[in-house]
């Protein structure tokens, strides 16, 4: 099913028309369909019928209340990577015990709060961490259940800016040092050993370095059983990638059931966190073309969305489909497709051959990940209004930010002779 179809000339979310859309909520606007989200996690959940495991959905990919809300009522656990994440979580109705704590930098407040929530698990990325986490929870009389992020040094084809699992990346512990860092954690009180993780990096196109991944898990877990440290579960991360524009990831069910058999057997519970294979298609953000800028060189497009509403552009090139919500009659010509931002860097697209005229809505594509949470104030931009579809309604998730949202906190100096 496509979530985001053309009907005639118009693109339709779900059974609304988005111009529609876009002339009754304002732009720019996320506009996110809750079929293509129930239909993407499920993909994962099918999977896991005849094998233990939980899908933890990656919270920053997207982490409005709603769409952590409808996940967390499809029986959805969640991956975090700061007590912020957690308190979405534990607002949208999520189960903590559903929970797993990642991230390089985790604070000993953190520690605290996810303790006192009860989380399933911390992913433990360094020796450090580890000693803190201990002395953490045995100050508030808990025991950590932990698993250690390791780093398995497989290149998993991806931008590199969003590759993680290569030893010169800051994340995880080197797979060489991963058995002695067990032993540390077997030996730390209020420790309790539980599994093991990896996450080796984000848009993967292939199963093959998940896979290769894995084979390097195995053998530490092996070597882990030879000592008396027996795991309960592997993490396998998140990283699935999805189709932006001639990608071919394989499907969640493909990919899974590949990595069930190379695990089964084994008596380990999987467990596995993805973001973007869940939200990324199920979001666009709609925008409004303000003026045309025809010059000797190029044709600009400036449009009422911009870096701060997007930044997956300028950040890492990617490349995100943009259409005329309408289609029109006119003439397709070459565009740069930019906001209004001050910034040189500040495109949605480059180069796209469209039919466009001031004034008209255009859809960008694949934004349901990583594009409203990294969205900033820059400019004074208030952030965009988003709003969830459901087959014929559509429902405020985030209000459009005003000028007191802007300013929230900041004071004038006191008036000094
Ligand atoms: C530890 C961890 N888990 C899960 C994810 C989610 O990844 P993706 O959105 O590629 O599925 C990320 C982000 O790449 C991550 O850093
Ligand atoms: N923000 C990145 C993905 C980062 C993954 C985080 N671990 C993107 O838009 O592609």
């Amino acid at each position: 099913m496509t979530y985001f179809d053309w009907q005639q000339d118009s693109l339709l979310a779900e059974n609304l028309s988005v111009q529609s859309l876009a002339e009754n909520y304002g732009t720019p606007l996320y506009v996110y369909s809750k079929a293509a989200i129930t239909d993407a996690f499920l993909s994962y959940q099918n999977a896991l019928k005849d094998y233990p495991g939980l899908v933890c959905y990656a919270v920053k990919a997207n982490s409005n209340l709603a769409v952590l809300g409808l996940l967390a009522r499809l029986g959805s656990g969640f991956d975090i990577v700061s007590a912020g994440e957690l308190d979405r979580v534990i607002a949208a109705g999520g189960d903590p015990k559903k929970v797993v704590f990642s991230g390089v930098g985790k604070t000993q407040a953190e520690m605290k709060k996810a303790l006192e929530a009860g989380v399933l698990c911390f992913n433990v990325e360094s020796k450090a961490e580890l000693h803190r986490l201990s002395e953490v929870a045995l100050s508030c009389n808990k025991v950590a259940k932990i698993s250690l992020r390791v780093n398995p040094d497989v290149d998993a084809k991806t931008h590199p800016y969003i590759s993680t699992g290569l030893k010169e990346n800051k994340f995880g512990i080197a797979i060489d040092d991963a058995l002695d860092t067990y032993r540390v954690a077997a030996a730390l009180e209020n420790i309790e050993i539980t599994g093991v993780d990896c996450h080796i990096g984000s848009q993967l196109t292939e199963v093959t370095p998940f896979l290769d991944a894995i084979d390097r898990l195995l053998v530490l877990i092996d070597q882990l059983k030879a000592e008396g440290i027996v795991l309960k579960h592997l993490d396998i991360g998140g990283g699935l990638g999805v189709t932006y524009q001639e990608e071919t990831p394989p499907n969640a069910g493909d990919y899974l059931a590949q990595v069930i058999e190379k695990i089964k057997g084994r008596n380990l519970e999987l467990v596995m966190e993805p973001g973007r294979s869940i939200v990324a298609n199920a979001g666009i953000l709609v925008t409004q073309v303000e003026y045309l800028k025809p010059t000797a060189d190029k044709n600009f497009a400036i449009v009422d969305a911009a870096m701060n509403d997007n930044i997956r552009p300028a950040l890492y090139q990617a490349w995100q489909a943009i259409e005329p919500v309408t289609k029109g009659s006119s003439e397709a010509q070459a565009w740069e497709i930019v906001g209004p931002v001050c910034e040189t860097g500040d495109f949605l697209g480059r180069d796209r051959k469209l039919a466009i005229e001031a004034g008209d809505y255009l859809a960008m594509f694949g934004a349901g990940a990583y594009c409203f949470t990294m969205s900033s104030n820059y400019n004074s931009r208030p952030r965009a209004c988003e709003i969830m579809v459901d087959k014929d309604s559509a429902f405020v998730v985030r209000e459009r930010e005003s000028f007191s949202d802007l300013i929230k906190g900041e004071s004038l100096l006191p008036i000094s002779e």
